[in-house]
């Protein structure tokens, strides 16, 4: 492992994006301690997508800088966006787009292994093999092709194959926004014995707040590209400072909810602050 090994994992400052004369991000900034988690919350087009992106390599960004363990990795050269995709793992909301549909789970998740040099056929095997135990997938799921999976056994399929080149950084963008509640309440578990066990730290976007005050322990608060608020969960979550925090928590469906009495709060904001 190159860089400190004590401090943040990831260090963000002055992040922008624009996409010609359309800004998606301007000015954000966050730090992520090592074994943390971070949730990035906010509405539809608020930024989180573009920042996640940009974190993992997958956008280039018009103007700030990453730092991960330290080292400046806001473009990385080719060589380096290797590095960076061993460092820093991406997972999605759709995990059966990103496999391969005629290659078998197993082979899968041996497939990063092999690329990134984990050693020769039996080794590989051995790791996809307790990788594949680590996330409660049995061999019969294993041996199965992606199709044939539930979204829950896919999900965890998706975890195993970003766990096994042992990145600092899980990128988690809307991952268990698909799977039904009792579901998502599994691989919630899971995720966070995984950042326990392994001192993995977690970039957590997601439109629900419920998953981030499970699964974060701070959380940035996004609206119209920029942060609004940020801070530990537990005290964002329970007492918002930000006129758009306290709407979003009020938008949640709850018994007493009342969807009129949000809509007239959101005319209300400011014109800057209304979305
Ligand atoms: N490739 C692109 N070209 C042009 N505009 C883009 C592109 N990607 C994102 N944007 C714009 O940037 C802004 C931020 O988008 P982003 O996807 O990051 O938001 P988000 O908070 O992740 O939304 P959602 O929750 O709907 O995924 C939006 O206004 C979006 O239209």
């Amino acid at each position: 492992m190159s860089g400190t090994e004590t401090g943040p994992v990831l260090q963000v400052t002055g992040l922008r994006k624009t996409y010609g004369s359309a800004v998606a991000i301007d000015g954000v900034d966050f730090t992520l301690e090592r074994g943390g988690s971070l949730g990035i919350v906010g509405e539809s087009g608020s930024g989180k997508t573009t920042t996640a992106r940009i974190l993992v390599g997958l956008e280039r960004a018009t103007a700030g800088q990453v730092l991960l363990d330290g080292e400046d990795v806001t473009t990385p050269s080719r060589r380096d966006r290797r590095r960076r995709a061993r460092s820093i793992q991406m997972i999605f909301q759709d995990p059966y787009l990103s496999f391969d549909p005629r290659l078998t789970v197993e082979e899968s998740i041996a497939e990063p292994l092999r690329l990134h040099g984990h050693g020769d056929r039996a080794r590989i095997r051995a790791t996809v093999a307790t990788l594949c135990d680590q996330v409660g997938l049995s061999t019969r799921n294993a041996a199965a092709l992606p199709r044939d999976l539930s979204g829950g056994q896919r999900q965890r399929a998706a975890i195993a194959r970003a766990l096994g080149i042992e990145p600092r950084v899980l990128v988690l963008d809307e991952a268990v926004a698909a799977l039904d509640v009792s579901i998502q309440a599994q691989v919630l578990t899971l995720l966070d014995r995984i950042r326990r066990d392994t001192g993995v730290s977690y970039v957590f976007v997601s439109h629900d707040l419920a998953v981030v005050r499970y699964a974060t322990d701070t959380v940035l608060v996004m609206r119209h590209g920029a942060v609004v608020e940020e801070g530990g969960t537990e005290q964002v979550l329970s007492a918002p400072r930000h006129p758009y925090t306290q709407l979003l928590l009020a938008s949640v469906p709850a018994p007493g909810w009342d969807p009129a009495a949000v809509a007239a709060a959101n005319r209300a904001l400011a014109p800057a602050d209304r979305g």
